[in-house]
């Protein structure tokens, strides 16, 4: 496990963060796939304003956690609170809908429409789509379309992909296709977004403009929760984490603090061996 420098375990909570509402919550969570429970009496709540890690060997369940977060599997056992309300047999569509984004390890844009349309497909509640609308109200449907793609643009700004936008999504990099994935869940406009390595495969000038979009985003009151191994990326941006091992909580606490304990040297070091 990669040493946390102790003048880097500095982020601070923001006020809203500071006021502990609890934002998303999970209650000992469990999804079990065959004879593996890839996640296993999970627990944890992320707090409003606030940049939460979750960090833990390959394997230990992280994504399965997201996964079950936002929707897009179902557990077995346990339940997901969004702002208090309980919403475990609900779809990804009504976790969006209701403020949580999330991002995957691989993004996968559509390849062949361009960077500007993949962004417009994060958007909710697309009037356009309705056909009915079309013939009752074209021009608020018109009217919509264009705030719809002066958003996506300025999205497109926010995350330094202006230049590429007339272009196939299949010519970006790793690290941009990570920056489309995160503007077009922006289109969203989620409260909780969920950020799954957004660092792997990002070369170091790229990583740093996500770095910084990511603290713009959790300045503007965003809460951020974020699977990463890179520790360093962790240790400047959030002020707590949650380590996993073997789908279970192993602990918790500060970047500095996790990266000394034993317990969690040892689960990697297992891993490891
Ligand atoms: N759909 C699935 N069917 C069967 N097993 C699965 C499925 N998804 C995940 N697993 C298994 O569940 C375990 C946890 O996987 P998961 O991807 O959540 O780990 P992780 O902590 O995100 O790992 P990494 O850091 O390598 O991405 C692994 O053993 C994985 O092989």
């Amino acid at each position: 496990m990669p040493d946390v420098d102790q003048n880097q375990a500095q982020a601070s909570l923001t006020p809203a963060a500071a006021e502990g509402a609890v934002l998303v919550e999970a209650k000992d969570l469990a999804i079990q796939f065959g004879g593996l429970r890839a996640v296993d009496g999970m627990s944890l709540s992320l707090h409003r304003g606030e940049m939460l890690g979750l960090i833990g060997p390959n394997g230990a369940g992280k994504t399965t956690l997201f996964n079950l977060i936002a929707g897009n599997l179902r557990p077995t056992e346990g339940r997901i609170l969004i702002g208090g309300r309980d919403v475990s047999a609900e779809g990804a569509d009504q976790r969006i809908a209701c403020g949580v984004g999330r991002t995957f390890q691989i993004p996968r844009p559509f390849s062949e429409m361009t960077v500007l349309e993949n962004v417009l497909t994060g958007r909710q509640d697309q009037a356009g789509e309705r056909i009915w609308m079309n013939f009752l109200q074209g021009a608020r449907v018109a009217r919509e379309e264009r705030q719809a793609v002066g958003k996506a643009r300025a999205l497109l700004d926010f995350v330094t992909l202006s230049h590429l936008e007339n272009e196939p999504a299949r010519v970006l990099s790793g690290g941009q296709r990570k920056l489309l994935e995160l503007a077009r869940i922006l289109m969203a406009e989620p409260t909780a977004i969920l950020l799954d390595e957004p660092a792997a495969g990002v070369n170091p000038t790229l990583l740093e403009v996500i770095i910084e979009r990511i603290r713009r985003l959790n300045a503007d009151g965003k809460s951020i929760f974020l699977i990463e191994h890179n520790m360093e990326m962790v240790a400047r941006l959030c002020s707590r984490v949650v380590v996993m091992a073997a789908g279970r909580h192993l602990t918790e606490g500060t970047p500095r603090d996790v990266a000394r304990d034993p317990a969690v040297i040892e689960a990697y070091l297992g891993t490891a061996a």
